[in-house]
């Protein structure tokens, strides 16, 4: 029986959402702005419809379920709305049949925060089970009704706090607001006969997106007045609200990474930002402190190219500090430069560190041991035995979704014989 991991860590580096990643001064001030002065913070909570069988992925499993890096699509989304601490629950709908599967994902990835409905046969309807699920009306609800709801597409796994933020504050304000993307095709209206009848002018119209925000009553009073139609065929939630509230969502531009998951090219750029944005953060151990460590070259040649590079030393009187505080901001990929040592244990004590902080669980943990040995002083044969182990270690510990291998770059000291003083100059 593995050992259930400990709960991860709170949250993750801000640096792992879109660019546009406002500083902690820029949301203080929103947040400020959504608490107005002297009147509390509204009570917020997320309805994440996650019903759909995606068949435009058109894949036998259901979008929002498949991998990506070996992990759900949904976990993502679910991860990113956790690293709010100001939405106090986060209630998905999912089919019956995929109840186990969700219940699965939520305990492997020690999700925090969610609750489970049963999805409807339409978006609409697997909206309207979530939001029963927050409304004190109803018989079995277990969870108390928010001043402010969030709406958003379980397969839409690039949300920030700022955008969230910005649409709950509108809510408030508006009663309804919502996160909107220019449009890139311009919209065209055919006529019966299969023609083009007109077209829309592309710079007066926008794509509605996700996230939303509406005050609870707003819309859960919408969803209760909603026709069977609108259940059945409708697609837009700030329509509802405007419908049967006559409330004029506030309209929030968001930032490109709203986009839905929609075909499998979306599955393959969701992975590819994935990649990318955990690759930014590289964090180069070092077995001295000394300061001519070669391990600062590569500090120099990273950080033209990266937009995180942390340094530490391995020293023991360090280890625990220097790695827990930059562990703590989620870094996935780390160089181990040894210029001292090519003592496997150093590496292997590293390796168990980053296992018990469950970094692995969310996303893969990339080590890469780097070792410069003079030929001359150590004989390789000897040397690669030793380094030989890392191979079975990786095998190992790749199991636990780290990735490890070693280098070995074997060198001559470079010396000038004393009694030639030519080569001095
Ligand atoms: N009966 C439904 C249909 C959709 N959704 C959810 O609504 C979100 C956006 O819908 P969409 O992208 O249309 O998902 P699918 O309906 O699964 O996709 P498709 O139309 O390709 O089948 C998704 O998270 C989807 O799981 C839902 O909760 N209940
Ligand atoms: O479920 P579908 O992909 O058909 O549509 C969902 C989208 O309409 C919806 O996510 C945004 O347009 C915002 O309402």
């Amino acid at each position: 029986m593995e050992p259930r991991p400990a709960a991860p860590r709170p949250r993750l580096c801000d640096s792992l959402g879109a660019d546009q990643t406002p500083s902690a001064s820029t949301l203080n001030a929103a947040r400020a702005e959504a608490r107005p002065a002297g009147r509390r913070a509204p009570a917020v909570a997320a309805v994440l419809p996650a019903g759909g069988s995606g068949e435009r992925m058109g894949v036998p499993t259901p979008k929002q379920f498949c991998p990506v890096l070996e992990r759900p699509l949904i976990s993502y989304t679910l991860q990113a709305l956790e690293r709010v601490c100001w939405i106090k629950d986060i209630v998905v709908a999912v089919t019956g049949e995929n109840m186990e599967a969700m219940k699965c994902i939520i305990q492997k990835y020690q999700h925090q925060r969610i609750s489970l409905v049963e999805a409807g046969v339409t978006r609409h309807r697997s909206i309207f089970n979530g939001l029963k699920a927050l409304a004190e009306d109803q018989p079995d609800s277990k969870l108390s009704k928010p001043e402010v709801v969030i709406i958003h597409d379980a397969v839409r796994p690039f949300v920030e706090e700022d955008v969230l933020l910005k649409v709950v504050t509108a809510a408030k304000e508006y009663g309804a607001a919502g996160a909107i993307r220019p449009l890139v095709s311009t919209v065209i209206s055919p006529s019966a006969d299969g023609c083009l009848d007109h077209s829309l002018e592309r710079a007066r119209h926008r794509a509605s997106e996700m996230p939303q925000a509406f005050l609870f009553d707003v819309i859960y009073e919408a969803y209760q007045q909603c026709s069977d139609y609108d259940l059945e065929f409708g697609t837009e939630c700030l329509q509802l609200a405007l419908k049967y509230g006559h409330i004029k969502a506030k309209l929030v531009e968001g930032s490109p990474d709203l986009w839905k998951v929609t075909y499998k090219r979306d599955l393959y750029a969701a992975e590819s930002i994935i990649k990318e944005r955990i690759s930014q953060h590289i964090c180069l151990v070092m077995d001295t402190k000394d300061e001519n460590h070669v391990g600062h070259r590569l500090e120099e040649v990273l950080k033209d190219a990266l937009n995180h590079v942390k340094v530490t030393s391995r020293l023991p009187c360090h280890t625990g500090r220097d790695l827990d505080q930059i562990m703590s901001e989620q870094c996935y990929s780390y160089v181990c430069v040894n210029v001292m040592t090519s003592d496997f244990e150093e590496i292997r004590k590293l390796v168990d560190m980053l296992e018990e902080s469950n970094l692995s669980i969310l996303y893969p943990v990339v080590v890469i041991s780097v070792y410069f040995l003079d030929y001359k002083s150590v004989p390789f044969d000897q040397k690669m035995e030793n380094l030989m182990q890392i191979r079975e270690y990786a095998k190992e510990v790749k199991k636990r979704n780290i990735l490890l291998c070693g280098l070995l770059i074997y060198y001559p000291q470079v010396f000038y014989p004393p009694q030639d003083p030519s080569c001095l100059t």
